[in-house]
């Protein structure tokens, strides 16, 4: 999988901890940044990383913030994106089964980086069940096109 990285200042060394997970789970990973700990907003990496998945250069987005929020409401600014936050796993297996989602974001000041390893590995890894949550995904997403 294609997986494209962004953070702000407060993601920076969770977001290189994950990176270097995803590395090593085989996947191919692009960083859009930050790529320092100068305090910057989380606005412009997260559509920023999200707009690398709408155009269809990655398939997954993994953002990290001080919460995870800032960062998951610009991703999700962007039509075609699903981005849901997560502070554990069972949230992460079920944004995938039922929600599809393509953006992970994780809150650096929230949980410890190996906790945010484990979700990110199983967010990676769960199927989307399609079906009657693809009819569902389908009109959000129709909602967000419309304004
Ligand atoms: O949702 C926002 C994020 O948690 C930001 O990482 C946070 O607001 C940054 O805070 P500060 O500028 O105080 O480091």
């Amino acid at each position: 999988m294609r997986v494209v990285f962004g953070s702000d200042h407060a993601g920076l060394e969770m977001k290189q901890y994950l990176i270097e997970a995803v590395k090593r789970w085989g996947h191919e990973v692009e960083d859009i940044g930050a790529y320092d700990s100068q305090s910057v907003s989380y606005a412009d990496y997260g559509r920023k990383a999200a707009e690398v998945v709408a155009r269809g250069e990655a398939d997954r987005a993994i953002l990290v913030c001080g919460t995870g929020l800032g960062i998951s409401l610009a991703a999700n600014s962007v039509n075609g994106v699903r981005c849901v936050v997560c502070s554990e796993p069972y949230t992460a297996k079920l944004s995938r089964n039922h929600n599809n989602t393509n953006a992970l974001a994780v809150g650096a000041r929230v949980i410890a980086p190996p906790l945010a390893e484990m979700i990110a590995e199983i967010w990676l890894s769960e199927p989307f069940e399609g079906g009657r949550h693809q009819t569902r995904i389908d009109s959000v997403d129709k909602m967000k096109l419309e304004g």
